[in-house]
């Protein structure tokens, strides 16, 4: 049997970002399910926990002076306001899933995805999540239970705002079915990890193989 050949590759920087409620949570919980190469970039933020949350899990929850005090250390690869809270990416976790060979997960929006393109080029996939209609969005915030009517209305009114930036992003997917979005959303990690760019060694290789050939012709 021919003997099996391993490159290593880059990490990817995988990023969803949508307006609050069309269900990037959703999306990505499924895929930290499905594959165990991929692993979640967990915020900070100096927003209230939801019930069900955990801290440390979903965020770390900080008060808004130690937040500041991170910013100022440079311990956040990006950081944004979004509905007048604090969400930030700590640098030190990415850092280390990408050193042990994992690609990274970032639920953040817009603006955290051009600061981290801005960080990363490349090795950022940015994928953008529409709802099907926003009558939907509005729907799907409500039977999420976890916010307020005034925290909807609040999220609702700066929908549009977030949606204006899709064309910042390489993907762009409509969350009508759930599992039809979560589909795509593995073909493109899947396509994406097979970039040539990504292969470490690949050059080396190519060459190799075609040096093996005494008589190789490589002229066209
Ligand atoms: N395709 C879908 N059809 C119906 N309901 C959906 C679909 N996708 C997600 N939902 C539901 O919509 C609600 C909002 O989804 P989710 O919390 O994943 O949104 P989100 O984009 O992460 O929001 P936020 O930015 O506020 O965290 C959840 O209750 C989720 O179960
Ligand atoms: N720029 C960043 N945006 C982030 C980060 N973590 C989360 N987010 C985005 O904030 C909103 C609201 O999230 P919610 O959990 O309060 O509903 C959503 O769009 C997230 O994607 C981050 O570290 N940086």
């Amino acid at each position: 049997m021919a003997e099996s050949v391993h490159l290593n590759r880059r990490g990817v920087l995988f990023v969803l970002s949508s307006p609050s409620g069309a269900g990037k949570t959703t999306i990505s919980r499924k895929m930290l399910a499905a594959d165990p190469d991929i692993a979640l970039s967990i915020s900070a933020t100096t927003r209230p926990m939801r019930p069900g949350e955990t801290d440390g899990v979903d965020y770390h929850f900080v008060d808004v002076d130690r937040f500041k005090t991170m910013a100022a250390d440079g311990e956040f690869l990006e950081w944004a306001h979004v509905f007048g809270h604090r969400y930030g990416t700590p640098r030190d976790r990415v850092e280390d899933l990408l050193a042990a060979g994992k690609d990274v997960l970032f639920d953040i929006d817009w603006q955290g995805a051009q600061q981290l393109y801005q960080e990363a080029g490349p090795d950022v996939v940015r994928v953008f999540i529409l709802p099907p209609t926003m009558d939907e969005l509005e729907r799907r915030l409500r039977a999420r239970g976890t916010d307020s009517d005034e925290v909807i209305a609040a999220r609702m009114a700066r929908a549009a705002n977030e949606i204006s930036h899709w064309d910042g992003y390489d993907y762009v997917l409509i969350n009508d079915d759930v599992d039809g979005c979560f589909d795509e959303v593995r073909a493109i990690l899947r396509a994406e990890r097979l970039k040539r760019r990504r292969q470490i060694g690949l050059i080396g290789f190519a060459r190799d193989l075609i040096r093996s050939v005494p008589e190789a012709d490589t002229k066209l």
